[in-house]
């Protein structure tokens, strides 16, 4: 871009000492003509540099802006459909728009079709992510055989017996409906206040069966991978399909599955997209197969009717917060690995906790079990759990009976 002006002559004039005074100051005076126009041409190239200088500086502000620019926004997440010789088309999630951009010399070798990229709003590719593998495998979490059984669910029997009927035969003894000529529930839809055991009795059934259980929480769906849910669903289902038998578990489904709400943002249309996939997997689904799906929730009041439709989440099992016998028969589960001592009474234990959910009585034994070691005991006592309960009865910032305060129907 440099331009170098040609400099004027300079001009160089002899003058013969000899000659007569006249003609010597004639001479000077023509040399004082010339080197006052090169002086004004000099003066104008400068004036040009000057203003060419200007400009360039302009230019380079203009740059850095759009470079700043072009840092701070945001990209979109699109995958490489196919690539051509210095052009790829891409098809941006969400809205499944495919284009046709050019590929930058510095991508050209590393990019093959199947990549997630990240796109600008001129579709030109920025970055290529990360390998599929590892986003399924953040957002999906996968058991060969999750240590839980039966036996260490409380209080929730009749829950048990349905979540077996409904999930465990089916997988265990499908003859029994072929014979009889009846498809079995097509999904579970698990309901009630969290901590009473939802995602246990998924736990337990794939450890019956020797399922792979395969959890996904509807919330990181829709709040980590965004513009990326629908094709998290499917590949939740093809990963489950690799693994059968398989049970595949959505928990807090209610953020994916929840009315649909008249405001038409593109992150409601992004969870909507991300339902209507979901629904799609489950009326293509052999009801007989390997795979049996199971979803929870605490906010069944928010649900989509359209989930729970014949051939879809077809089973609902309510799970509430357990009853007096119930709390005794879970403070007996989560005390059986503890050293207790033989003063502690479940029965009146289970009297004090109204109100508590599984999970809030697991962590009133290890509160007392914190006691015991506050004062130097290696066994437990009825009075540890006394101040436990105290403990976290005066504590404010204790999310422990807390449940009770949820919403659900
Ligand atoms: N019925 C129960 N019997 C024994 N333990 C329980 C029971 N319910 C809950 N727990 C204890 O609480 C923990 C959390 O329970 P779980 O995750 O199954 O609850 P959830 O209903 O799925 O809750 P959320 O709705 O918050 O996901 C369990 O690991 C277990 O220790």
């Amino acid at each position: 871009m440099s331009r170098s002006p040609s400099l004027p002559d300079r001009p160089h004039r002899d003058i013969d000492p000899d000659l007569p005074d006249d003609e010597r100051l004639e001479a000077l005076r023509n040399h004082f003509v010339d080197l006052v126009e090169v002086n004004d041409q000099l003066s104008e190239q400068l004036a040009e540099a000057e203003q060419r200088r200007e400009q360039l500086r302009g230019e380079v502000d203009r740059v850095e802006r759009e470079n700043e620019a072009l840092k701070s926004s945001s990209l979109y997440i699109a995958t490489v459909e196919d690539v051509l010789d210095d052009e790829v088309v891409v098809k941006q999630h969400g809205n499944n728009q495919e284009v046709l951009t050019e590929l930058s010399p510095r991508l050209a070798d590393r990019i093959t079709a199947g990549d997630r990229v990240a796109v600008n709003d001129s579709f030109a590719i920025q970055t290529i992510l990360e390998a599929e593998t590892d986003a399924r495998a953040q957002s999906m979490e996968i058991t060969e055989k999750p240590a839980v059984g039966y036996e260490d669910i409380g209080g929730i029997d009749e829950q048990v017996r349905e979540v077996r009927e409904a999930v465990e035969q089916p997988l265990a003894q499908p003859e029994i409906f072929e014979e009889v000529g009846i498809d079995p529930p097509s999904g579970v839809l698990l309901y009630g206040p969290p901590g009473t055991g939802k995602t246990m009795l998924a736990k337990a059934v794939a450890n019956k069966t020797d399922a792979t259980f395969i959890k996904m929480a509807g919330s990181e769906l829709v709040r980590k991978f965004i513009g990326e849910g629908s094709r998290l669903v499917r590949d939740l289902f093809e990963m489950a399909r690799e693994r059968e038998p398989a049970i595949i578990f959505i928990d807090e489904i209610d953020a994916i599955a929840t009315t649909r709400t008249e405001s038409k943002t593109s992150g409601d249309a992004e969870v909507q997209r991300t339902m209507m996939q979901l629904l799609s997997e489950m009326d293509g689904f052999e009801a007989r197969g390997e795979i049996r799906i199971i979803a929870a929730t605490n906010r069944f009041d928010m649900l989509d009717r359209a989930i729970l439709r014949p051939g879809r989440f077809d089973r609902l099992i309510e799970v509430p917060e357990p009853d007096r016998d119930g709390r005794e028969q879970i403070l007996e589960i989560h005390t059986r690995g503890m050293n207790v001592g033989d003063d502690i009474d479940f029965a009146t234990l289970a009297d004090d906790t109204e109100g508590y959910s599984g999970a809030d009585i697991e962590s009133l034994a290890t509160e007392a079990g914190m006691f015991a070691i506050r004062n130097d005991r290696d066994e437990v006592r009825h009075e540890d759990f006394l101040e436990a309960l105290e403990k976290i009865e005066n504590d404010d910032s204790s999310d422990v009976v807390s449940s009770a305060g949820y919403f659900y129907q």
